[in-house]
């Protein structure tokens, strides 16, 4: 079966690079893309993208409507993410979510319309198979170590803080770690922020620096001992091979499933 693939920020860094990754697989397909701009153009009329004849729409409610697809693939930004992945849904489409950004409320709502309709879709905060397993080697950690910092690096040109990756793997840890406040219970900040933000006594801290491109460190403190949890990636190859995984297994899906942890085997 060919899957016919829609995909939103074909201009953008990681949808360039899962266009790419589409055209050179034998069962996908690119039917069409979402973009802020371009409206009625191809793809091909636009400098630095494949030379191919694929409409570009930049009301997804149209594009759903007008062009037959089986999956959606969102890759562009917080603000329209979820609009795009309602207007997917409701329109008999599965969806890969890579855009970070949501908020737990607007998951939660996508979850009920999933399993209203039926049908398969994949949130995943990071699809580099690294970052998952540091995920769940952080949770692992967490049993045994109760005190963590969590510290995300990201390139500067990143819209939501702290990253989907950074809240995901607070979310694993919170599912294992017993309930402690962390640090002086009379610390203050004297520069307000210079702890990070604060989720059940867990602190984040969020780096944003050109030259980055997308690390996190978990550090665990222990008695006479700390463990350092790291993960990079240093380009955006390194989340395709998990963009792929995720269109093949959302075919499979009558749900929504937040995480590539809970897909992996
Ligand atoms: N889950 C994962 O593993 C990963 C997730 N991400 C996430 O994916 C998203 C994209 O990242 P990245 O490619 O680096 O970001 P970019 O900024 O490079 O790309 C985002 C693209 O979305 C476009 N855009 C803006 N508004 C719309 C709209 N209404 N409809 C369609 N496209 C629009 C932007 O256009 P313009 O610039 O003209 O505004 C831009 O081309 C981010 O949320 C990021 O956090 C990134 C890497 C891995
Ligand atoms: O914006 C990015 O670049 C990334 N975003 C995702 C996140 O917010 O965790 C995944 C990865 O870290 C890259």
């Amino acid at each position: 079966m060919t899957l016919k693939i829609i995909v939103s920020g074909p201009r953008g860094r990681m949808g360039k690079e899962a266009i790419n990754m589409i055209l050179n697989e034998e069962n996908m397909e690119l039917v069409a893309c979402i973009d802020r701009i371009n409206n009625g153009k191809m793809l091909a009329d636009i400098d630095g993208m494949p030379d191919v004849h694929v409409p570009i729409f930049v009301d997804s409610k149209q594009c759903f409507e007008s062009i037959k697809a089986d999956i959606f693939l969102e890759l562009s930004i917080p603000d329209v993410a979820f609009t795009h992945t309602v207007n997917a849904l409701k329109n008999g489409l599965r969806a890969v979510v890579g855009t970070s950004g949501l908020t737990k409320e607007q998951i939660h709502d996508l979850k009920i319309l999933a399993f209203e309709k039926e049908l398969g879709c994949i949130i995943a905060p990071n699809f580099a198979i690294g970052a998952v397993l540091m995920m769940q080697f952080a949770q692992k950690a967490a049993r045994y170590f109760p005190d963590i910092e969590i510290i995300e690096k990201h390139h500067d040109k990143k819209l939501d803080a702290p990253s989907g990756t950074a809240i995901k793997t607070l979310d694993m840890i919170l599912e294992t770690r017993e309930d402690k406040e962390q640090g002086h219970p009379n610390e203050k900040e004297t520069l307000q922020g210079a702890r990070g933000a604060n989720q059940s006594g867990v602190h984040i801290h969020s780096v944003r620096l050109p030259g980055l491109i997308a690390h996190q460190e978990v550090i665990f403190g222990g008695l006479g001992q700390t463990l350092t949890i790291t993960h990079d990636s240093y380009n955006r190859q390194s989340f395709m091979t998990g963009v792929k995984f995720a269109l093949n297994k959302v075919n499979e899906l009558t749900e929504l499933v937040y995480g590539m942890e809970n897909i992996l085997d």
